[in-house]
């Protein structure tokens, strides 16, 4: 990381920021483009998890590994025959190189906008003082305002701990120089289901537990549903509704032990059953704010946590997405400059579950909307696309979610329906009537027209 070097002199800035993932980063960033004189602190790698160990290696090996689907669909179609060999090592030379790259960039474009980095681990000692310390140095940075961004870190119960060689977290999953041949995923979410088609795609064994009774519990249950018909295709699995007592490293296996009796065993355990915010030790008490639940910093309408003290990101837990942190960031920037006094307002938040098939959601689905006015859906399934059909990838559909006439939410599942996730995003935030769908001309054919062929379908009571 390019530092800046320890002052011995206590130093002030407009504004501090702890925590350079996603919200911190662009927190620093457009501050500084707006002249606001900024410190970054930053404890471990700029980039935070999103970059380092979450969001950016998962899709850097789902998409190297994605031929492997494509093939077994088209191999399945009977109009392609083979295999592809997926070289690891390479891919993972690859995926470091690029996040090291990024990491450089960050900093050069940091440095070039006057933005002073410490390589330190922030506390806050008393309201407008942080604290920035490393092994050998330490300083005093005073604030005007102040940006907490510190995200957030696996969860782990007593008996559900990883050690990183044979039970992972993300981390250790994502640091392995060879896939296992099998793999015990516990945790059915977005994490689990992501890095259990990567290591699937090497060849690995996998088996799901979750303790709920299906899996991407997040999304519409009818999704769920075709998501896990899918993986059922590829024998994975799954052992749902079951509570897990305990995951231990036995003899070089995992083995887990559910609270009913059973045990399964396999060459490494993945552990991705949620996140906690990292809240403890960054000075909160000092400052008087409130935490919820796990520890996630309490904001108000502005995202202010004490006066001039902001919390974004994972870190107040509101949506646990890096583009949800990103945004919240250009909120607090544009109301430090004087742009907004209003409240802070997010509209319609894509989320997407990556592989093949992925998933996405945006808005409200059904069982968010009940009681409040006329709720209908309308589907188009993937079968009746020339795009699906070309990729022998026809299993999913597209479901408009409408309340009083009006586009509420709108998920599909599939292979690559992430693509039409910002045309959805757009088509919520404006509330499309069935009129409103001539205002747009479809491209054709795509996979967008399962889009347009779900907003022209008939509309349904919701199952
Ligand atoms: C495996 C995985 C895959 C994911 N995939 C996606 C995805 O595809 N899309 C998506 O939108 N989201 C994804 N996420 C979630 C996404 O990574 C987070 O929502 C996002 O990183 C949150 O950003 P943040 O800035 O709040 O915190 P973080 O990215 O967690 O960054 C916080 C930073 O603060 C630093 N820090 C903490 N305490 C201190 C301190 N006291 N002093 C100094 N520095 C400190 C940390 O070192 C860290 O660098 C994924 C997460 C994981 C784990
Ligand atoms: N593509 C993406 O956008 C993406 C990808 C990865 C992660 N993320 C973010 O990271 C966050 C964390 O991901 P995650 O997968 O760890 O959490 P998650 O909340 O998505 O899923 C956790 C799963 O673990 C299960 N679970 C909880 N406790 C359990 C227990 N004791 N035994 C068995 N199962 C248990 C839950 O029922 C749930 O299905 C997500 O909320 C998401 O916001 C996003």
């Amino acid at each position: 990381m390019t530092s800046n070097s320890f002052p011995t002199e206590t130093r002030s800035y407009d504004l501090v920021v702890v925590g350079a993932g996603p919200g911190g980063f662009d927190a620093a960033l457009e501050a500084a483009e707006e002249g606001i004189k900024v410190a970054l602190v930053e404890k471990e790698l700029l980039g935070g998890t999103c970059l380092n160990v979450g969001c950016i290696p998962t899709k850097m090996y789902l998409g190297a590994t994605s031929p492997v689907e494509e093939l077994a669909a088209q191999s399945k179609a009977r109009v392609a025959k083979g295999e592809i060999e997926i070289d690891f090592k390479a891919l993972c030379t690859k995926k470091d190189r690029f996040i090291a790259a990024t990491r450089k960039a960050m900093a050069q474009k940091a440095k070039k906008l006057g933005i002073d980095i410490y390589p330190a681990v922030a506390k806050v000692i008393e309201p407008g003082k942080v604290e920035v310390s490393h092994p050998e140095e330490q300083a005093v940075l005073e604030y005007k305002n102040l940006v907490l961004a510190t995200g957030s870190h696996p969860t782990v119960f007593p008996g559900l701990e990883p050690d990183n060689e044979t039970i992972l977290d993300n981390t250790g999953f994502l640091a392995l120089e060879e896939m296992p041949t099998s793999l015990l995923v516990i945790g059915a979410g977005f994490i689990g289901l992501e890095m259990a088609q990567i290591a699937h795609r090497t060849g690995c064994k996998i088996t799901v537990v979750d303790a709920l009774d299906r899996i991407a519990v997040y999304e519409d249950p009818e999704v769920s549903k075709a998501l896990q018909g899918v993986f059922k295709r590829h024998k994975w699995q799954f052992n749902l509704g079951v509570k897990v007592k305990s995951v231990t490293a036995e003899n070089g296996q995992a083995v887990l032990r559910t609270e009913d009796g059973q045990e399964f065993t396999a060459e490494k355990a993945l552990i991705a059953i949620g996140r906690r915010p990292n809240s403890a030790d960054i000075g909160l008490e000092t400052l008087g704010v409130e935490t919820a639940g796990p520890g996630f910093v309490k904001v108000n309408e502005n995202l202010e946590a004490a006066d001039n003290v902001y919390a974004i990101g994972d870190l107040n837990g509101k949506i646990l997405l890096a583009h949800a942190a990103s945004h919240q960031a250009g909120y607090v920037v544009r109301r430090l400059a004087g742009k907004t006094d209003g409240p802070y307002e997010h509209g319609p938040v894509p989320s997407i579950l990556y592989g093949s098939p992925e998933t996405m959601r945006v808005g409200l689905m059904p069982a968010d909307l009940e009681g409040q006015g006329e709720v209908k859906v309308s589907s188009f399934p993937l079968v009746a696309n020339p795009i699906a059909q070309a990729y022998a990838s026809t299993q999913g559909f597209v479901k408009v979610v409408w309340l009083d006439g009006k586009v509420a939410g709108i998920t599909a599942v599939g292979h690559h329906v992430s693509g039409f996730t910002t045309a959805a995003a757009m088509i919520v935030q404006e509330a499309w009537t069935k009129d409103d769908i001539h205002k747009v001309v479809f491209p054709h054919p795509s996979l967008d027209e399962a889009l347009l062929g779900a907003l022209k379908a008939e509309q349904l009571d919701p199952k």
